[in-house]
């Protein structure tokens, strides 16, 4: 079983007895796991069902329409992604799974769109009536819920529990959807074992299940479906920031044979140019620090290029 953290005790960046609570729980669950799960977000269970239907109606297109948004047309990795354009492990074959990928659709008046910044751009969009809408508000949503679980963590850190805020007003952020076909032979490997990249990634899987944990010096474990519920998990570029206290844990995705299963995860990042240096109060005497400051951008950059193989090319 996870560890279940309520992120609304944060919403005011008050510092109450509860959020103390929850902080606490969180630090923990970061420390030992570097996944815990996530209930009474801002989501309504209509917006869960909204945002998984759009994606059965997203992927259930022909493959020539998924292509007209391709995410190699993309110059700021946006878009669709078809099977076997990701590799997670490079143990183990290209994942069978395709994807969509969203962040926030900014035009040409933006600072970063005329710097020419990977990060900032426009979306890809189908043509469906209302798939904008309805990512964007589930977009907002998660990025809500994702900046107060960073306030949690700021309390746990003993920052200020309005640290990260300033930090993530120009996020970069990805909404994911993603599609994994039924898979037939064992050969077939739905998303390999990895670790994510960046600071946290929040995910809403279907009822399939599938997901597996393996949280250091334990054993591999399941991560069961339940309704309105998010499972949280810690990047290595949080890793990084805490000196290695909270751990980026790895995690595969291995769902029954025979069926679709859906997952859609946030990849929750900052602004660019986030200097990534050792947080104080996680370097003492016995535990300098293991790593050189880095911009957050140059991070993530790096790690897109070892996993696509169109950015390869
Ligand atoms: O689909 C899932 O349950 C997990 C996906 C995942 O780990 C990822 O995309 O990074
Ligand atoms: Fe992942």
């Amino acid at each position: 079983m996870l560890p279940l953290i309520d992120p609304a005790v944060a919403h005011a960046r008050t510092i109450t007895p509860a959020v103390r609570v929850e902080a606490e729980k969180l630090y923990r669950a970061c420390c030992d796991i570097g996944f815990f799960t996530v209930k009474n977000t801002n989501l309504s269970t209509e917006e869960f069902v909204d945002i998984f239907t759009l994606a059965h109606r997203f992927f259930a297109q022909p493959l020539e329409e998924k292509m007209r948004i391709s995410i190699e047309n993309s110059s700021h990795h946006r878009g669709y992604g078809k099977v076997g354009a990701e590799q997670l492990s490079p143990e183990t074959p290209a994942d069978f799974k395709e994807t969509f990928d969203m962040s926030r659709d900014l035009g040409p008046t933006h600072p970063g769109v005329r710097a020419g910044d990977l990060f900032y751009g426009p979306n890809q969009y189908p043509q469906f009536e209302g798939f904008k809408e309805t990512v964007e508000r589930y977009y907002q949503r998660l990025s809500e819920t994702g900046l107060n679980l960073l306030a949690l963590m700021a309390v746990s850190l003993e920052l200020p529990i309005d640290y990260f805020d300033p930090l993530f007003d120009d996020q970069t952020s990805v909404l994911r959807m993603i599609h994994y076909p039924p898979v037939t032979d064992a050969g077939q490997i739905s998303a390999g074992v990895h670790t994510d990249y960046g600071c946290l990634t929040l995910l809403a899987q279907d009822a399939v299940g599938g997901l597996e944990v393996k949280p250091r010096g334990q054993d591999w474990i399941r991560v069961p479906y339940e309704p309105d519920m998010l499972v949280v998990n810690i990047g290595d570029l949080m890793q990084r920031w805490s000196n290695d206290v909270f751990q980026s844990t790895p995690h595969r995705v291995v769902p029954p044979l025979g069926v679709d299963r859906y997952s859609i995860p946030f990849f929750l990042e900052p602004n660019t140019k986030t200097r990534v240096a050792c947080f104080d109060s996680c370097v003492t005497p016995k535990t300098p620090c293991r790593y050189e400051p880095i911009f957050s951008d140059d991070w993530i950059t790096s790690r897109f290029n070892q996993t696509y193989a169109y950015r390869q090319k």
